[in-house]
Order: C-alpha cells, then structure tokens, then sequence
C-alpha cells in the first residue's frame, strides 16, 4: 500500500544535469556574489543524507542557485521542499525542477536574511522544545558572506525560539568555510576556538561532518568547505539573553592572546575596571590568566550569570561601551592638545 508517505518512493525523471542546465539558462556563476556551484550529484547526495532521514520531511533550502542540492532532497523523499534564492536567473531551472516533482517544490524568489519561514509550514508540524525535533530541516550552500551573519541571526532564533525555531528545535545542515566551520565546532583549549565556538555550542550540539574540496566547486573557490550540523539543545547550556552572552564572550575575545582578564575588563567602565573585572572573575570562579580559548562553555555561563547580577544592580552598565570612552577621551586629549598649541604651552 503505498499511500504513507513513509513506504512511497520518489525518483526525479530524467532532467538535464546542473552543468546542462547551466549552459541552457546560461547561469555562469557571479563572482562578485562568491557563487560557486556544486555539480557532482554524489556530493550533494551525501550532504543531504548528513542531514538525517528526511523521508516525508519538510525542508527549507537556502541559495539553490541552479539546484544540485535541490535535486539531492527531492529524490530523498521529502513531503514539501521551500527554496529561496536571491538570484533570478535561477527561477527558470528551479521551476523545471518543481514541474518535474509536482506539488513538491514552492519556489520564493527573495532574501534568506530577510525570509520569514515562521509561517511557511504547518502548524501541525510544531513540537514542544523538549520533544524531538519537528520533521523540519534547513540545508543549505550560501555564500560566505552570507552564511555567517545568517547562522549568528539563527542562533539568536534558537535562544528566543522564533524563526525557524517556532516550530521547535529545527535541526539545520549548512555549508561554511572550513575554517569558520572549524571554529564552529573547536573544543576549549584548540587555536581555532573563538566567539563562534561559544557562540554555537552553548546554543547547539555542532558537528563538523566533513570537509569538501575546493575543486569540487564550479567555479573552485580558494577554500575548502565545511558541512555543519545544527540541533538545538533542550536546555541551553547559558541561561541568559542572547544579546548579553554575546557581549561577555565578544569582550573576552577582545584580545585572544592576552590573558582573558584583560577582554573581560572592557565590560566596564576604566574608572571601575580593575576593581570590577576582579569581582566579576572572583565570583565567576575564573582564573584571569586563563586566555581566552581556554575557558569553557560553564566558566562563560559563569561569567555571564555574575556579569547579569552585576547589571541589574548597576542599570547603567550594560550599555557601556569601551570603544565609545575610548573615542571620546582621544577627542577630549586631542582639545586639550590644540588648547595647549594655541595658549603656546
Ligand atoms: C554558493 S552558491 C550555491 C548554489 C547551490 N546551493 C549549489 O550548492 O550549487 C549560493 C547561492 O545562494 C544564493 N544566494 C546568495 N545570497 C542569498 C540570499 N541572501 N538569499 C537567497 N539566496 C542567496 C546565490 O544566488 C546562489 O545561488
């Protein structure tokens, strides 16, 4: 009986490949917008079998461009594939696709940074955040230039659970730069370990599941790939807001080479710096001459639970900006400098 969708099969018929294709609508890929295709259906098979069992599921793919990753989700055997892509000139083979897979395919033409997928789905698929995680998933190979502000813009989805997160712990297969994938993913203590890796893995379980080549990209890029897996965790592992987990592990990054007291101080104002960096990292229970890639996700939620007490007592605080008393106390040495040359002192 075929009518589950869980025993029904669905094959593509045969389509023109992505380099036919490519030549036909003539996509040549635009530099100035870092597209760099991938033509090997093996590739994107594999990417999309990273990305779990997808049989029935409901995919959002981001940046198809002339559809190899596409062609590798419908023939998975999705129940409802959502592609957005910036670039018009895809429309026309993307459109092939969608009659050749009917009812499968919705086609947007627009911004993934913009995109409002809340609604895109049905109701009916959302899961409560401690459930499994719906029979929704996102895949996608972006640009560069887009997939990084992107996945900081999801992260903060998942810790207010909107966006693609309203439906539950959305789980999300992306391709990065390897070394932004490796940042992604580095444990305490490694040298690519960074405000991504914290980032990331206080929000998500994160794994770098492999690496492509450059020269598997049309045109190559001067890097390899990296493909990422993203499941939200049940309970994040810092209980803060986004906004200000993201400012202490900015501020401890500051300067990844020094020891972490000296980033962590510009969280306060100079008057009161020594006196509260001390406190903050004396009631954290962190040694201030650990650098900064050697805390841990708990010394950073530590940090942050003191530095949030520290702000509710001090309103003023979380507003403070280092690099802001830094401009104007320059400006106000630079007046006190010309006072001097005009008094001829
Ligand atoms: C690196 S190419 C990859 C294309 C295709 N996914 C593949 O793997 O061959 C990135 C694609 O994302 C599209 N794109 C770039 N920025 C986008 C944005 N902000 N919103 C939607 N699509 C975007 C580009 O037009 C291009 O088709």
């Amino acid at each position: 009986m075929a009518a589950s969708g869980n025993l029904g099969s669905f094959r593509l018929p045969p389509l023109p490949t992505i380099r036919e294709l490519i030549k036909l609508f003539r996509l040549q890929a635009a530099k100035q917008l870092s597209q760099n295709f991938l033509l090997d259906l093996r590739l994107t098979d594999k990417i999309v079998r990273k990305a779990g069992n997808l049989t029935n599921a409901y995919v959002y793919e981001v940046g198809p461009g002339p559809g190899g990753i596409t062609r590798s989700i419908l023939n998975a055997n999705v129940a409802d594939l959502l592609v957005v892509e910036k670039d018009t000139r895809f429309i026309p083979g993307l459109q092939m696709l969608s009659d050749a897979a009917p009812g499968k395919l919705r086609i947007v033409h627009g911004d993934v940074l913009t995109f409002k997928i809340e609604k895109a789905f049905p109701e009916s698929l959302k899961r409560h955040w401690e459930d499994d995680p719906p029979n929704i998933h996102i895949i996608g190979n972006l640009p560069f230039s887009v997939s990084t502000p992107l996945i900081i813009k999801w992260l903060e989805n998942v810790s207010c659970r909107d966006g693609p997160f309203t439906y539950g712990r959305t789980q999300m297969t992306l391709t990065f730069q390897k070394e932004v994938a490796e940042r992604l993913t580095a444990t305490k203590g490694s040298k690519q370990r960074s405000r991504l890796s914290i980032m990331a893995q206080y929000l998500c379980s994160v794994e770098h599941i492999f690496t492509i080549p450059g020269q598997a990209f049309v045109p190559k890029p001067e890097v390899d790939v990296g493909v990422v897996h993203f499941t939200p965790l049940i309970r994040p592992k810092i209980e803060q807001p986004f906004k200000l987990v993201e400012k202490v592990v900015q501020s401890a990054f500051q300067f990844r080479r020094k020891y972490c007291h000296h980033g962590l101080g510009m969280l306060f104002p100079a008057a009161q710096r020594l006196e509260s960096t001390g406190r903050l990292l004396q009631l954290a229970d962190v040694d201030p001459t650990l650098r900064p890639t050697q805390l841990s996700v708990l010394h950073f939620k530590n940090l942050c639970d003191i530095y949030r007490k520290m702000c509710d007592k001090d309103p003023q605080l979380f507003a403070y900006n280092f690099r802001e008393e830094l401009k104007q106390s320059r400006s106000k040495n630079q007046t006190k400098d010309s006072d001097k040359e005009s008094c001829g002192l």
